[in-house]
């Protein structure tokens, strides 16, 4: 296994931060992974259980506990806290974390002012809180992941529908992660052809699969862990390559496909037909209106009544 940063940090201790850290125990790609929970019982005991793993696979990833401060000294950081609360939507249900969610990433975003290194975002609405990590901390390299697992799921799924092996499919989902996600169908190709995309039986397997995954083993989980593995690669420099990541995108933050040289992150959208042209607007108009919300979210005081 190959080594290729010093340490890698983990915010939350979750269904998908535990998947995260089983994931770069196994991917060896640092030699420690820090994790900081609100729970430092859940977060020693997820620190303790890595270690088991660590041990009985014959990784060199130790895991160990720390607060969020002492993450600063990590090139890239994952964050994949929650706030507490109960989603009761049924439509747009990234959304539902909106209003909880808000207080903490800024909270969270605000130990991150000037930090050098990559912050991954996981929490939803991804392309939402990616923006506010962005805008709060300052940091220059902040993406979210959520358009990289979509199109992990549009390659999948075409590749079934067509009979075809995953690898011979290329193409992008990018947009939202959620309901204004748009599916680059006419850049899409099986070895190199251009393809006709049953664009229904697609849509609708990518907006049904998570609530499946979730209905039956309670959260997603693995896929995301496999897709921040990727961009965690590319970010850190350790291969070249393409991912689709929530960044800055006229005025908002969504998923766009980002050509990474020497973990240098250049945006490489592909053509797109009016069809799509004009959903990746309605998606912009979309996100765009939200995070007048996000901004409308007051931040809690703190103890001492100082606003932070
Ligand atoms: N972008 C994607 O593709 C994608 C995929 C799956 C899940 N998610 C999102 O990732 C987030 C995490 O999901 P989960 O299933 O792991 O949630 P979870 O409830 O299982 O875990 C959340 C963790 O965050 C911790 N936490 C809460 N507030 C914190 C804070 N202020 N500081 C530090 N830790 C804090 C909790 O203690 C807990 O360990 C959710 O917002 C979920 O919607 C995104």
């Amino acid at each position: 296994m190959t080594t290729v940063a010093p340490a890698v940090g983990v915010i939350g201790a979750g269904a998908v931060g535990q998947a995260v850290g089983a994931a770069l125990v196994c991917a060896g790609l640092c030699d420690r992974l820090l994790i900081a929970s609100r729970s430092t019982d859940q977060a020693a005991a997820l620190a303790d259980d890595l270690n088991d793993m660590r041990a009985a696979a014959g990784s060199r990833v130790r895991a160990h506990v720390v607060s969020v401060p002492e993450l600063r000294s990590c090139p890239a950081v994952v964050v994949a806290a929650r706030a507490r609360f109960t989603n009761t939507r049924d439509r747009d249900i990234r959304m539902g974390g909106l209003h909880a969610n808000t207080p903490a990433l800024r909270a969270l975003a605000e130990e991150f002012r000037s930090y050098p290194g990559t912050l991954l975002v996981v929490t939803n609405p991804v392309d939402l809180m990616t923006r506010l990590i962005a805008e709060t901390s300052g940091c220059a390299r902040v993406f979210g992941l959520g358009s990289s697992l979509d199109t992990a799921r549009y390659r999948l799924t075409l590749a079934r529908l067509l009979d075809v092996p995953v690898a011979a499919v290329r193409g992008h989902v990018i947009g939202e992660h959620g309901e204004a996600a748009v599916v680059c169908a006419s850049s899409t190709t099986v070895n190199g052809a251009p393809v006709h995309v049953p664009l229904g039986r697609v849509r609708a397997e990518l907006a049904e699969r998570p609530g499946r995954i979730s209905a039956g083993i309670g959260r997603t989980r693995y896929g995301p862990a496999g897709a921040l593995v990727s961009a965690l690669r590319l970010a850190l420099g350790v291969e070249d390559g393409v991912t689709e990541l929530s960044a800055p995108y006229e005025g908002v933050c969504l998923g766009i496909p980002l050509q990474f040289t020497g973990g240098r992150p250049l945006p490489c959208v592909p053509p797109l037909n009016e069809a799509e042209a004009r959903q990746l607007e309605a998606a912009r108009s979309k996100l765009r209106a939200a995070y007048q919300a996000v901004r409308g979210i007051p931040s809690p005081p703190l103890p001492s009544g100082r606003k932070s």
